[in-house]
This record gives C-alpha cells, structure tokens and sequence, in this order.
C-alpha cells in the first residue's frame, strides 16, 4: 500500500488514524451527499461511499504533486459517514440549537444507536478502482437529563458538528451511562474494524 487518502474535514477522524501511526493525506470531499436508503446501516455505507467516490475521482484537483502521483501507484481512499438511529428516526447533525435541544429531549434516559459507514476505494497501479464496503454499529445509553442541563449542553456548542448532536467524546461524556460496542465507531471511524477489514482484503498496513 503507498498511498491513503481520508476524504473527511473531521478533526475526530483525522485523530484516529494518526493515533494508529498511519501516515496520510486529508482530501474532504465537498459534493452535497444523497440519500436513496431507507436502513441506518445502508444510509452510512451509500454516504461513506458518495465521499470516498468524489475524492477519488478529483484526485488530481487536489496538490498532491508531492505524492509523485504521476507514476502510478496503488492509492486507498477512505470516506466515513455516521449517524444516530432512535425510534424509527435517523439523525444527522442538528440544523440549529433548537433541533439539537428537540433530539437530545428525545434521546435522553434512552438508548440510541450509532452506525458508522466506511467507504474503500482502491486505485491500482492501471488506474482501476474497486470498492470495498463496511458499517459498524454501536448502542449508546444516555442518562437522563433535565431541560436545563439540555439547554447548557446545546449553548455549549458541542453538539452543533455532531450526528445526533452529542459528542461521546466531549463534555457530553457525563451523561453516558453505557456503551455497548466500539467507542471509536461513536467518535467518527471503527479504528479496529476498518483494520481487519483492510487485512480481510489483503492490505497490510505495516503499521510499527
Ligand atoms: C454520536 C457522535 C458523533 N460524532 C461526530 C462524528 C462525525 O464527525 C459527525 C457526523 O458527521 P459526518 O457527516 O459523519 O462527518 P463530518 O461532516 O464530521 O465529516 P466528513 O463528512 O468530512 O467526513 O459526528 C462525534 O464526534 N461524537 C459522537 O458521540
């Protein structure tokens, strides 16, 4: 493997990988993302995948002249996409406070759960691409919470970047009573998962 590229402007996902010792570059993707799918666990890999697809058929809009892409070389891409799913419903990141304050009232005292997609687009040395598709999913249990501590949390300004507007991670943690799962497919990106899938398909990553 030579080359991986994340297709997301996530700070949390960008820190997982480097917490790994991956080397690579960030190219977010920018394209509005569409929605054809009906289940969580279909709607995270459609999206994860619309993002790793637009990247990598715009590689060479990004400055990647450093990577010497002009000889050709096998290139990873990866584009993720996560949502929380309650009660029939799936939820993105808030619109405004007033939406995340509506979803935290509704989550709160519950459990929820996380779906992560994962998108792999492989480029081989012809310039052929495959892909290769994964979700996890984790439940989420949050502790009850009244009005008034929803109201501080929103005003925070956490939960604006976030599906389901909470973040595990962040100053929402005092209300997590429990997980069941992986906490890094809450965060942004199943570190492990996306690992033995890539070995499940050959690619080692020679991390250390
Ligand atoms: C539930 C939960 C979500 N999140 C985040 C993970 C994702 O970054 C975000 C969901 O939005 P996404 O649309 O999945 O990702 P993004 O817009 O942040 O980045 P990109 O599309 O460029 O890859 O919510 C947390 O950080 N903590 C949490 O506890």
């Amino acid at each position: 493997m030579s080359q991986i590229i994340l297709a997301s402007n996530s700070p949390r996902r960008r820190q997982l990988l480097e917490q790994i010792g991956v080397e690579f570059e960030v190219c977010p993707a920018k394209g509005e993302e569409t929605i054809t799918k009906k289940e969580p666990s279909e709607v995270v890999v459609e999206l994860a995948q619309q993002k790793a697809l637009e990247v990598a058929s715009m590689l060479n809009e990004y400055n990647l002249s450093h990577l010497e892409l002009t000889t050709p070389q096998d290139i990873l891409v990866i584009g993720a996409d996560t949502v929380v799913a309650f009660d029939g419903k799936i939820l993105g990141k808030p619109k405004d406070e007033q939406d995340a304050k509506n979803t935290l009232a509704m989550l709160q005292g519950n459990t929820n759960e996380v779906y992560t997609g994962v998108s792999l687009v492989f480029i081989d040395k012809k310039g052929r691409a495959g892909v290769h598709n994964f979700f996890e999913k984790t439940d989420v249990t949050m502790c009850k919470m009244s009005e008034k501590e929803i109201e501080r949390y929103v005003a925070s300004g956490e939960p604006m970047d976030k599906a389901g507007s909470y973040g595990i991670q962040g100053k929402c943690a005092i209300y997590i009573e429990k997980i069941h799962g992986d906490y890094n497919n809450v965060v942004g990106l199943p570190i492990s998962k996306l690992y033995q899938e890539l070995k499940s398909v050959g690619i080692d990553l020679y991390l250390w």
